[in-house]
């Protein structure tokens, strides 16, 4: 799914009604899709107080407010009476509530809290440019200290839709956004995504032509996207078909990790699965996953990492940074000119050494904030971090995925993929060694590396979130995680 700036969607609202469609009629379908939402999962609250601005915004909201009515709700609407400047739109839509009888309109300040109520805010979306004033920031820290449900009407007020917030900026603080089309860059960041509450997006028909042809370089990774990425096997097929994974890492006391990257790996459809890993690592590895074969480099920690052919190398997992593994690390580097997978302390060792330019074009990088600051220096804000990863990703011609809540996809082209599977069950050490052998089997089963890494965070979180629902996010293990590989596989047929 694409994800547009907010002049885009403005664009886009203006191609869906050149095409026909007024923009009075957009608004009443918009606003009927957040109605519908609201009385099918709010069925139980008998009040909504909704807060309108003086835009279209606010022209959702007093629509809303009109077919809550009519479903037989107690419906107050609360605007700014001392500005009387609303869109057209919104106006028309005003001017409605005001000849039912059943609907109170109020002034914001006349808002008193009644028990059972649900409160949305139709305050400002898309269209808030410039920070909020006095009056509406302390309006929204109000809303935000009583304890009701609350919803916001495509984007919580106070947020913009592509870019971060001040410090101190006040957002209204929702537990559903009902959003429109698409999602909004601030709903995928951890310092905007945290007033948003669960993401509902609404498909409001805007026009297709127009959204098929717009340019982005942001993406959410969706089931569409997916399906057209998985390959199945073919059945006219052999253990060459499916490539050769070489997983490097482990060292004494952090077998498990290269153990699980193994493992992942051979899970994901690796044809051949090789571990390179230190000589106290063989029966546990040998033991515990048989399908792989084991070459020993070193007796506690690897000291040489030997160059196979035609293999995909997945380097990092429980590697430690001793001085000699450090050594082969950069010498492997030196002498190697295919893909490698770098995760971990692979990319400690790379960081301390300032040895960036020695990571081979197309290569994918797999750091975390800590080893994303590591590599490449400190940043205010998640925005700013990604702006600096799309430049480093272009400059390197490597794919950087930035692991997070939401781990980001970046391409040598500067192309950006938001992952939205996942969960806070996979917060434990080994989630990441599990990311490791998934990437590094899809990229030796020829998938291109773009499509290996948008496939392979999705399917990581997606077997994630299986793993949850079988075990809950505290209980869950990241062996837990890797046997529901199978379970998303099984459902991608
Ligand atoms: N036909 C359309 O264009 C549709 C628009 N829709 C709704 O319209 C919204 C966008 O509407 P608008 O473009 O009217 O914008 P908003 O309603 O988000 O904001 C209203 C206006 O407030 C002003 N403003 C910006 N920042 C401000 C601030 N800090 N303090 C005070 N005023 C500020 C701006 O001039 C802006 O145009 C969407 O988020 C969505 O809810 C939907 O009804 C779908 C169809
Ligand atoms: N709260 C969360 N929501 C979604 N995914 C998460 C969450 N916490 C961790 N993960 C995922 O788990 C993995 C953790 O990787 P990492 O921090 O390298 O752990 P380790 O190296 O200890 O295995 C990443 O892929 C990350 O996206
Ligand atoms: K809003």
């Amino acid at each position: 799914m694409k994800i547009l700036s907010s002049s885009q969607i403005k664009e886009c609202d203006s191609a869906t009604i050149e095409k026909g469609i007024s923009s009075i009629s957009l608004m009443e379908n918009a606003a009927k899709k957040c109605a519908n939402w609201i009385v099918d999962n709010f069925k139980s609250n008998q009040n909504f107080s909704i807060f309108a601005g003086n835009g279209n915004n606010g022209g959702d909201g007093f629509v809303i407010a009109r077919m809550l009515y009519e479903k037989g709700f107690d419906v107050e609407v609360f605007i700014d009476e001392n500005n009387s400047k609303f869109s057209e739109d919104a106006k028309i839509n005003l001017n409605k509530i005001k000849l039912i009888s059943g609907i109170t309109i109020k002034d914001y300040s006349e808002f008193d809290n009644r028990d059972n109520s649900v409160i949305i805010d139709a305050l400002f979306g898309y269209g808030l440019n410039r920070e909020l004033s006095d009056d509406f920031k302390n309006l929204i820290e109000n809303l935000n200290q009583i304890q009701a449900s609350k919803i916001s009407i495509d984007i919580p007020t106070g947020l913009f839709a592509d870019r971060m917030i001040n410090k101190n900026a006040a957002v209204f603080k929702a537990d559903f956004t009902l959003t429109f089309q698409f999602y909004k860059k601030s709903f995928l960041h951890p310092e905007t995504e945290k007033f948003c509450g669960k993401i509902i997006v609404l498909d409001i028909d805007l026009d297709e032509d127009f959204i098929n042809e717009a340019e982005t370089d942001y993406f959410v990774i969706d089931e569409i996207l997916i399906k057209k990425i998985y390959k199945p096997r073919e059945e006219f097929s052999h253990k060459g078909t499916y490539g050769k994974s070489v997983l490097v890492g482990g060292s004494y006391g952090k077998i498990g990790a290269v153990l699980m990257s193994t493992l992942s790996a051979l899970k994901t459809g690796s044809g051949l699965t090789f571990t390179i890993a230190p000589k106290c690592g063989n029966i546990i590895l040998q033991s515990q996953v048989p399908e792989a074969m084991f070459i020993d480099s070193g007796e506690n920690h690897i000291n040489e990492i030997e160059i196979q052919d035609k293999a995909i190398y997945g380097i990092g997992p429980g590697l430690g940074k001793e001085i000699e593994t450090q050594k082969a690390l950069l010498e492997f580097l030196e002498n190697y000119r295919n893909s490698v997978v770098l995760d971990a302390d692979a990319l400690n060792i790379i960081a301390e050494n300032q040895k960036l330019n020695l990571i081979p074009k197309h290569s994918v990088i797999t750091p975390h904030p800590l080893e994303f600051e590591r590599l490449f220096g400190k940043t205010e804000n998640s925005f700013e971090r990604l702006e600096l990863a799309k430049q480093k990703a272009e400059e390197l011609q490597i794919f950087i995925i930035l692991k997070d809540h939401h781990t980001v996809v970046i391409t040598p082209n500067q192309k950006v993929f938001y992952n939205i599977t996942g969960n806070s069950g996979m917060a434990k050490g080994g989630s990441g060694d599990v990311l490791t052998g998934i990437l590094t089997s899809l990229i030796s089963q020829k998938y291109d590396i773009e499509k290996a890494c948008v496939f392979g965070v999705w399917l990581h979180g997606k077997a994630g979130d299986f793993a949850a629902v079988e075990f809950s996010k505290e209980a869950m293990l990241p062996t837990d995680l890797i046997n529901h590989i199978s379970t998303v596989f099984k459902h991608s047929r």
